[in-house]
């Protein structure tokens, strides 16, 4: 996969520099941070693993999951983050595994679907070498793609019919953290933190966050958080309403999972239809802010803001 990256990206490269400058209708700053991106990205995927695509031919009828653990025991659906070694970072392949996954519970007879990850992290957001695999049709191209799969990742969360916990063993950046606005409850160890760092990555919210957060904690504080990347303590987003309670570490997973099992034995009509009766108003709102989000990172993500960012980590000049 890697080396299929490597020779799209030196395609896109080569079929780049052959265009005049007016045609690519970008100043030639742009063009060059774009060149420096493409070099970047071709010196990166010719030497290192890639796992951005869904593997032709997986099984996904006997829900096989490369980088998450599905299991369903006690009337509870968990969805396991599982790529400890990356942070849990959702890489595109896991956006696809996860959409799967969430389709396939809200169809079993679990009453519950609990959001988890393996390892000291929640998730660390999107993978940014996701961005190192571009199509023939170049980033433009790519942007576009990435768009379309973001709402799609999204909407699975919006139209979500079943009670959904994300259990917050670890740090939480990103998208992790924004989706959580579209989760039923929120538990959280005293080890998790929640941080959106889209400014640092001249990237803007995404997973209806900037409709959520400003309704969830009032707008002042989602600003904090949104816009100038604050991160929060579980203490603080507890108290701020994004997360339900706070468990202390030592005892998280013991706690959570008696509770969870307890209100797993509810009647699971009745709480199918009171999640209903509590969402569906806003589910056409969600929905709407959710293309918008989607479209205004498709231009973000050609930014030269963001492209810088990206490089910085990706040639480890950066991190959080
Ligand atoms: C298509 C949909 C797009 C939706 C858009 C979403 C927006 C977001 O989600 S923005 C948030 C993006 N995430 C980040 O910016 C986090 C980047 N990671 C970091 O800053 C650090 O890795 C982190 C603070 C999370 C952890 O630091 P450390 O504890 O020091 O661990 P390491 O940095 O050594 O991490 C181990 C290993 O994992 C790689 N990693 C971690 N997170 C990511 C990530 N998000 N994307 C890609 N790779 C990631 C990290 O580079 C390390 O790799 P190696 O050095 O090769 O071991």
């Amino acid at each position: 996969m890697a080396g299929v990256a490597g020779r799209l990206a030196r395609r896109w490269c080569r079929s780049a520099v052959r265009r005049p400058l007016k045609d690519l209708a970008i100043c030639p700053n742009q063009e060059t941070a774009r060149q420096n991106y493409v070099d970047l990205v071709s010196s990166l995927t010719s030497s290192s693993e890639s796992s951005t695509q869904v593997k032709p031919g997986a099984d996904r009828g006997q829900q096989e999951y490369e980088n998450l653990v599905v299991t369903s025991e006690d009337g509870i659906t968990k969805i396991m983050f599982n790529r400890p070694t990356r942070k849990n970072a959702i890489s595109t392949q896991m956006y696809q595994e996860i959409m799967l996954a969430l389709k396939a519970a809200s169809k079993d007879d679990s009453t519950i679907t609990v959001v988890t990850g393996n390892g000291d992290y929640y998730c660390s957001g999107n993978d940014l070498a996701n961005f190192t695999d571009i199509p023939p049709g170049g980033v433009e191209e790519k942007a576009k793609q990435s768009a379309i799969m973001l709402r799609d990742f999204v909407g699975t969360f919006i139209d979500f019919p079943k009670p959904l916990v994300a259990v917050v063993n670890g740090p939480a950046v990103g998208i992790s953290v924004t989706i959580l606005g579209l989760f039923d409850a929120v538990y959280a160890s005293d080890r998790a933190t929640f941080h959106t760092p889209f400014s640092h990555l001249g990237l803007s919210p995404e997973g209806c966050a900037s409709y959520t957060f400003p309704k969830i904690m009032g707008p002042a504080k989602a600003t904090e958080m949104l816009i100038f990347g604050k991160k929060l303590t579980a203490g603080e987003a507890c108290a701020q309403g994004l997360v339900t309670e706070v468990f202390p570490d030592s005892t998280f997973q013991k706690e959570v999972w008696t509770r969870l099992k307890a209100y797993s034995k509810l009647p699971p009509n009745s709480m199918r239809i009171s999640k209903q009766v509590i969402r569906n108003m806003e589910k056409e709102k969600l929905h709407a802010v959710n293309a918008e989000e989607s479209s205004v990172l498709q231009e973000r993500w050609l930014s030269d803001e963001c492209i810088n960012a990206t490089m910085n980590f990706l040639s480890k000049k950066a991190k959080l």
